[in-house]
């Protein structure tokens, strides 16, 4: 229950709601208890007066009393909900919010290791039961224990012996709560869980869905799929198991007091002890007193879920990224685009996948990168970005180690092509504009309250279409773009379905080009394109971005001889490196690298000649 101390910040900025709404609730229950003393004393006054064979006293009085007491009452009620549930629905946003930016400061290992379904459905399902903890759970809260309080009051004071008698009956239902909540608890967090797997498989299926027609597997995932279903039904089966007997149980024993309360209070009618009107209003006050007992139940589960829920968000609130930021030295604003490697390691566990790395490129120089799939060439990429950090050594900077430069100065300056490009549901023009005027979007505050921050400003994207246009062109894209039907705004579906995989590959190329980055870095990022159009793109390239850094990571010779610098990269070892020339003529792997794709290269020319 620690974890619930963490909704403190929130719930304090919802302070002057939660008062009123709690004060309108007990204002409210105890209005509706006037109900019951009012029909007491009309009840009382009509017997009297037929005892006394009078006149009947003016009833009209009485049920205008009973209508003004449910009118206060109601009146509050819908208050109530304008306090606590708008609180609870803001608090939504703003927890929703906050997790949203730790999440966006979160690094690659952290989304390496979580699956996007499993942290949607804590978003929307775990989002959902705190919201209803803080907004109808407390509602409730509040007019459970104001009704009991209030009923139990009007009780004793009009007879403590049948009080006494209907609360012989609590401990057991307490006890009885207390065991099967925590049963309820524990069952509906594995409820959860399974939920969480479900839309976790539901989301890699619609991403991955060339995979799964590509392989005809659909009625394999369908069958996967019932099976988790099966399963959650299972498990919220167990839960509804042991929430059904509750609700039984709980009415059973109501159902007890209310036979004692007749039999005992009927006998205290007639030895005199209790009015009729009394009677009646202490069964109408029962009727009460008996809901806050059940509805605790109700209460206790919707807390439980909440909190449940509030621990598992409360991951990915207080998620830490590895790689921080401190120790940066503010003062660097830019970089020029000199990298070194200095004794660089990196391992995973026990596995090494950088051994004491060495290597140096200086501003302006393209260095070329090759090596068997696995050897490293990825991770030695990410270092410069720091989307890992060697385990041991060093990667500097401008002479600087990478540490100490800003993160968001490092990341700005470095233009990253993955090896799989990822386009967004926006058009080609924004998609390539992606990166570029990040600057003027205003930070959106965390920890306040919504009603105390300003809405963000609406900042329109604002795309500047001759650098886009420049960045295709140099992307060999431009013609590519026009022949779509809308051109630039052309619409790219999720991932860019539309598009091929070279073009999507050129169109991940422009958006880094359109950044005009210090270092670039291709990641075998042009392995769909044609050799030919790769070399036209990566000459333009050399001319539009003298004095930029390139390190450029590919299987295809053709590509590699571009580059200044080539490193031949084996199990995390430099085993070559050198110019292509120098290369060839050592006679290594890379020289029969070379020789085996110029004889592939060499037959496809004959086929095409002979054809
Ligand atoms: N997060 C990780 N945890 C454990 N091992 C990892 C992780 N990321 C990468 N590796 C391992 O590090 C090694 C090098 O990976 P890397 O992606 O750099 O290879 P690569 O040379 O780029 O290969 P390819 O040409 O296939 O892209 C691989 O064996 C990979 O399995």
């Amino acid at each position: 229950m620690n974890h619930l101390k963490k909704l403190v910040p929130y719930l304090r900025n919802h302070m002057r709601q939660y008062v009123i709404g709690v004060l309108a609730v007990l204002v409210s229950n105890v209005a509706v208890l006037v109900g019951p003393y009012v029909v007491r004393l009309a009840i009382d006054a009509i017997s009297a007066a037929f005892k006394a064979k009078a006149d009947l006293p003016n009833l009209w009085m009485y049920a205008l009393a009973i209508v003004a007491s449910v009118l206060v009452s109601g009146g509050l009620m819908l208050l109530v909900r304008r306090q606590l549930v708008v609180a609870s629905r803001q608090m939504d946003y703003e927890i929703r919010r906050d997790i949203f930016v730790n999440m966006t400061h979160l690094d690659k290992s952290f989304f390496d290791r979580s699956r996007t379904g499993d942290i949607m459905n804590r978003l929307t399902a775990d989002l959902s039961a705190v919201r209803e903890m803080l907004g109808f759970g407390a509602f409730q809260g509040a007019s459970v224990i104001s009704v009991f309080g209030a009923s139990l009051v009007v009780m004793f004071n009009i007879s403590p012996k049948l009080t006494w008698l209907v609360l012989t009956v609590i401990p057991v239902m307490i006890a009885v709560l207390a065991f099967l909540m925590r049963l309820i608890a524990r069952r509906y967090v594995k409820a959860q869980e399974q939920s969480s797997l479900i839309s976790a498989k539901a989301q890699e299926n619609f991403s991955g869905v060339r995979v799964v027609k590509g392989y005809a597997i659909e009625e394999q995932e369908i069958k996967e799929y019932r099976a988790m279903n099966d399963e959650l039904i299972r498990r919220n089966l167990k839960v509804t198991m042991v929430e059904g007997p509750l609700w039984a149980f709980l009415s059973m024993l109501m159902g007890i007091a209310y036979v004692l309360v007749l039999i005992y209070g009927g006998q205290m009618i007639l030895r005199g002890q209790l009015t009729i009107g009394e009677f009646t209003q202490f069964t109408m006050t029962l009727e009460r007193f008996t809901w806050p007992i059940m509805a605790a139940g109700m209460i206790l589960t919707i807390t439980q879920r909440g909190a449940s829920s509030w621990e598992r968000l409360l991951e990915l609130l207080e998620a830490k990224p590895d790689i921080k930021d401190e120790g940066a030295d503010q003062s660097i604003k830019s970089i020029k685009g000199d990298i070194e490697f200095r004794n660089v390691t990196v391992r995973y566990g026990n596995r090494t996948i950088l051994k004491n790395l060495n290597l140096k490129i200086a501003a302006g120089q393209t260095l070329g990168i090759t090596g068997a799939t696995g050897s490293g060439k990825t991770i030695l990429m990410q270092l410069v970005t720091r989307l890992i950090d060697a385990t041991e050594g060093e990667v500097l900077v401008d002479g600087i180690p990478v540490k100490r430069i800003p993160l968001q100065v490092l990341r700005s300056h470095v233009g990253v092509v993955p090896q799989e490009p990822f386009l967004f549901s926006e058009t080609v023009a924004q998609n390539v504009a992606f990166g570029v005027n990040t600057n003027n979007y205003p930070e959106i505050p965390t920890g306040v309250s919504v009603l105390k921050s300003s809405a963000p400003e609406k900042v329109e994207p604002v795309v500047d279409m001759q650098k886009v246009r420049w960045a295709t062109d140099i992307a060999g894209l431009t013609s590519d773009i026009e022949g779509f039907p809308k051109g630039f705004d052309t619409e790219i579906g999720e991932r860019g379905v539309s598009l091929s995989g070279g073009q999507k590959q050129r169109t991940a190329l422009a958006r880094a080009i359109a950044r005009e980055p210090e270092v670039l870095i291709l990641d075998d990022s042009m392995s769909a394109v044609d050799t030919e159009t790769e070399a036209r793109i990566l000459s333009g390239l050399k001319k539009v971005m003298p004095g930029r850094t390139v390190m450029l990571v590919s299987h295809r010779v053709s590509t590699l001889r571009h580059a200044d610098h080539i490193i031949l990269l084996q199990h995390g070892e430099i085993i070559e490196q050198g110019s292509h020339e120098e290369l060839v003529a050592l006679r290594g792997e890379y020289a029969e690298l070379e020789r085996l794709q110029s004889l592939a290269s060499d037959l496809e020319n004959e086929k095409e000649v002979n054809a």
